[in-house]
């Protein structure tokens, strides 16, 4: 049986996905088991007849809860947040809800659709990879340098104070893949670096105390192959932790 398998809450992902990986993260945080369904989106799997019917618009994340499905990632960590409030994603504080609401928004919003990779393939092929890099460095770079003004008087260990709030979810995914896929350089963004180290530093904590199968919260993995059993599972995530697949 895999990881998860029978539980009413199926994630629909892809192991590189930003926005899949807010909702993993989300997930892990509330402590909650679920389905772990792997879309390979360089297989195209996402615009298959099968995925299309839980998200029309052919993008991951989907989850399923029974008989209700819900796409886009901010729509399901809403939905997560109503539905099981245990570590609440959002703050008390007024003002600090809407940073909140901002600053996962410029990265929904402002960064991520516009180096998707459906954005990218169109752009290398017309253009070619240079212009897609640099494309891709200068949406980053601009979404950026917003969130490090608008984080400045907001920041503590975290986005916007000493707990992990719904900032986080977008921005540790986002950081990751801008810095390890796409080499950008963070000089220029020294609030961000530091957050950025402080959820790895947040992420080797974890590890030792979170059972593995529950997927790590700030890594993306690859999918395992559906035939591994939950034991198996274990193993091949704590395999790739270690870097074997890096
Ligand atoms: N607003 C959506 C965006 C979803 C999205 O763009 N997903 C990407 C992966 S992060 C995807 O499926 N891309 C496939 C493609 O570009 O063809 C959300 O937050 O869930």
């Amino acid at each position: 049986m895999a990881a998860g398998e029978g539980c009413p809450l199926k994630l629909y992902s892809y192991y590189l996905s930003t926005c899949a990986q807010r909702v993993r993260i989300a997930l892990n945080l509330k402590g909650l088991r679920f389905e772990y369904k792997a879309v390979d989106l360089m297989k195209g799997e996402h615009l298959g007849p099968d995925f299309l019917k839980l998200n029309p618009v052919g993008f991951v994340p989907a989850l399923v809860d029974g008989d209700i499905v819900i796409a886009d990632s901010f729509a399901i960590i809403m939905y997560l947040e109503e539905k099981y409030p245990q570590h609440p994603l959002l703050p008390s504080d007024l003002y600090k809800r809407a940073i909140n609401y901002q600053a996962a928004n410029i990265v929904s919003s402002s960064i991520q659709p516009l180096q998707n990779l459906i954005v990218e393939n169109y752009i290398e092929e017309k253009c070619g990879v240079e212009d897609k890099l640099s494309w891709v460095h200068m949406i980053i770079g601009k979404g950026f340098l917003a969130l490090e003004k608008l984080l400045k008087d907001h920041a503590g260990k975290f986005a916007t104070g000493d707990e992990i709030y719904l900032a986080d979810l977008f921005l540790a995914p986002q950081l990751y893949r801008a810095i390890e896929t796409f080499n950008v350089d963070m000089s220029k963004f020294p609030l961000l670096s530091r957050l950025y180290e402080e959820y790895r530093r947040y992420q080797h904590l974890k590890m030792q105390h979170q059972r593995s199968s529950l997927m790590l919260l700030l890594k993306p993995l690859p999918d395992a192959p559906s035939w591994i059993c939950s034991v198996g599972r274990e193993f091949w995530i704590i395999f790739n932790y270690f870097g074997a697949f890096r």
